[in-house]
């Protein structure tokens, strides 16, 4: 299924918000611990992952490079295309992930249709798979996550936003 074609709400997220959020998730994955390594799903993943590692005294680190949303310029890229590995896993670590003597914990920033989710689930099927955020399309996949927000909802990260003025809300706003 493709994502909601264009997006009516919007779930702005603060540099703070994502913080305690990435704290408020790796609390929850204290208990499916310990974990051997931590594969992050590039880009989104990056920022959670660091922080989750961070918490959790991860320091075997490793990227599945994945692109599938492209936008035209100057707006979000709210559109799914043809999703595409860039980069895979090392070996090491798909046995790992495949449940060969360790735990792999895959981080990622959300989940929305479970596109991306699916394919790095097809390539670690035993490693538990963590999202800050889920839409209700992808959260079956995910094993945990903190905060879910509504199918027609499109996520504004830190990384992809800038304080802005906003028009008074009594001038039709
Ligand atoms: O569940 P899905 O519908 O597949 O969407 C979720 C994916 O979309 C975003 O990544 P994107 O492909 O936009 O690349 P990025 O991480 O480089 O921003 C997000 O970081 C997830 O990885
Ligand atoms: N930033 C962002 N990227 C996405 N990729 C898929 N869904 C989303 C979303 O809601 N926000
Ligand atoms: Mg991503």
């Amino acid at each position: 299924m493709a994502a909601a074609a264009s997006p009516e709400k919007h779930f702005p997220v603060s540099w703070d918000m994502f913080h305690r959020d990435c704290r408020a998730l790796t609390w929850r994955l204290a208990g499916a611990g310990p974990f051997d390594a931590l594969v992050t799903v590039t880009r989104g993943g990056l920022v959670p992952a660091a922080i989750v590692a961070r918490e959790l005294g991860i320091r075997v680190i490793e990227t599945i490079c994945v692109a599938s949303y492209g936008g035209a310029a100057g707006v979000p890229d709210t559109q799914q295309g043809n999703l595409q590995i860039l980069k895979g896993v090392t070996d090491a670590i798909v046995a790992l992930g495949r449940g060969d003597g360790g735990k792999v914990l895959i981080v990622d920033d959300l989940v929305d249709t479970g596109k991306t989710a699916r394919v790095v689930r097809d390539l670690l099927p035993k490693a538990h798979f963590a999202t800050v955020y889920a839409k209700p399309m992808g959260r079956p996949l995910v094993d945990t996550f903190i905060t879910e927000v509504s199918q027609d909802t499109w996520i504004f990260f830190p990384w992809d936003t800038g304080l802005a003025f906003q028009p008074p809300i009594a001038g039709g706003a």
